[in-house]
């Protein structure tokens, strides 16, 4: 059968461990949701991570670069192995190269309380929980990486804030509060989470946050100290909207948000750039369940969906925004109607949970 006309092509690196499963999972439900919208998706499969640094001496190779590059949409498993380092000690992470080589500086990880899935906290409000943590990817403390010094007595490590990254992590972020806004009725609310009573480099991230927010003047504007924000996230994370940090911060705040929804499984993340994109869960490889068939694909269905949305927003055509509405509404319809998977104490494994999402496209509205 031919491919149609509006056919984007998609570099896929499932990488390593629960990324395979999660990806092969995914694309199962993708297969019948575009042919359903009439929308094209060509995947190109291509090898990558830490198994693929063990079997060749190389994370990913240059021409695995170019292609992914090259590809409209980058979708990713997860990558990384304990066990399997370089010479430095540090994990394989080729995932980290994607995002500052295509200057991914938005990694949007939005946190929303499924529909039937038990979330962390007692207080009813929990189920309220809808936030996004825009996590700036390209620098922070993951600016060193690569260019820390150890000797036998001290390692250091630099943390570098630049200004044009701020300022384009700022307008993503406001813009986004206000597209938020305009879908929930409601105004946004940017809360910047620093360290800025310590350090300058967060008065600087302050102070470039405040004047960026004069330019949205609909949207509603704060901060918040980092250590700070983790108690509120566990005292009343239904309380925040559109959340942007420091690298570092975002690592770890976005673990503690997927804790409060029921765990990585349910954890989407897209790390967006001005020409590129790569879409992949925030969990990792998951080596204590990895070759069980029992990883949540979910987080992984859920960036699908994010992905489709911003190759719309990109003029892929209304057919791939209702095929990303339909996908959220398909995985909201699945649990709602019974799915449980493994890590929420369930027994749908990661293909009888692709299943289940599956079929519901075509009935769960969108
Ligand atoms: N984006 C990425 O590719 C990424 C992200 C995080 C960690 N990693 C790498 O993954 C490896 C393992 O790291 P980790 O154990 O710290 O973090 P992890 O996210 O892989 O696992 C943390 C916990 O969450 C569970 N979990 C994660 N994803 C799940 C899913 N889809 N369904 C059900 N349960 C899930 C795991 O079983 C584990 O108990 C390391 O090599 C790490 O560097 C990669
Ligand atoms: C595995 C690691 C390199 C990665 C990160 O630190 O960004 C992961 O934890 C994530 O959250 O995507
Ligand atoms: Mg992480």
């Amino acid at each position: 059968m031919p491919l149609p006309s509006n056919t984007l092509s998609i570099a896929v690196l499932p990488g390593d461990g629960i990324g395979t499963e999660v990806t092969e999972a995914t694309l199962a439900v993708l297969e019948p949701l575009a042919k359903r919208h009439g929308i094209g998706l060509a995947f190109e499969t291509l090898r990558a991570g830490a198994f693929c640094y063990r079997d060749t001496g190389t994370a990913m190779s240059e021409e695995t670069f170019a292609r992914a590059a090259k590809a409209d949409a980058i979708l990713l498993g997860a990558m990384g192995w304990p066990e399997i380092r370089a010479a430095d000690g540090t994990e394989i992470a080729p995932q980290l190269d994607l995002r500052f080589r295509l200057n991914l500086y938005a990694g949007v990880r939005p946190f929303r309380a499924l529909p039937g899935v038990p979330v962390a906290l007692a207080d009813p409000r929990a189920r309220d929980i809808d936030l996004v943590i825009v996590r700036e990817s390209t620098e922070g403390l993951f600016f060193s990486r690569d260019r820390g010094t150890v000797t036998h007595d001290m390692a250091e490590e630099t943390l570098r804030i630049t200004r044009t990254v701020t300022e384009k992590l700022a307008r993503f972020s406001f813009g986004l509060a206000r597209q938020r806004a305009a879908r929930r009725g409601r105004q946004g609310t940017v809360t910047l989470v620093d360290k800025a009573n310590v350090f300058r480099a967060f008065a600087f991230m302050r102070g470039i946050f405040a004047d960026i927010a004069a330019e949205y003047p609909d949207v509603a504007h704060g901060a918040h100290y980092v250590d700070a924000m983790a108690l509120d996230l566990v005292r009343r994370p239904w309380a925040f909207d559109v959340l942007p940090t420091e690298n570092m911060f975002g690592d770890i705040l976005s673990d503690l948000g997927a804790g409060l929804v029921g765990g990585m499984g349910f954890a989407p993340s897209a790390d967006i750039g001005d020409t590129h994109a790569v879409f992949q869960p925030a969990h990792g490889t998951a080596p204590d369940i990895a070759g069980k068939g029992l990883a949540n694909p979910t987080a992984t269905i859920l960036s699908a969906a994010m992905m489709l949305d911003w190759l719309a927003g990109k003029g892929a055509g209304q057919g791939f925004a209702d095929a990303a509405a339909e996908l959220d509404a398909a995985v909201d319809a699945a649990f709602a109607g019974g799915l449980r998977t493994p890590d929420i104490g369930g027994a749908d494994g990661t293909a009888a949970a692709a299943r289940a999402i599956a079929a519901r496209i075509g009935s769960a509205g969108g």
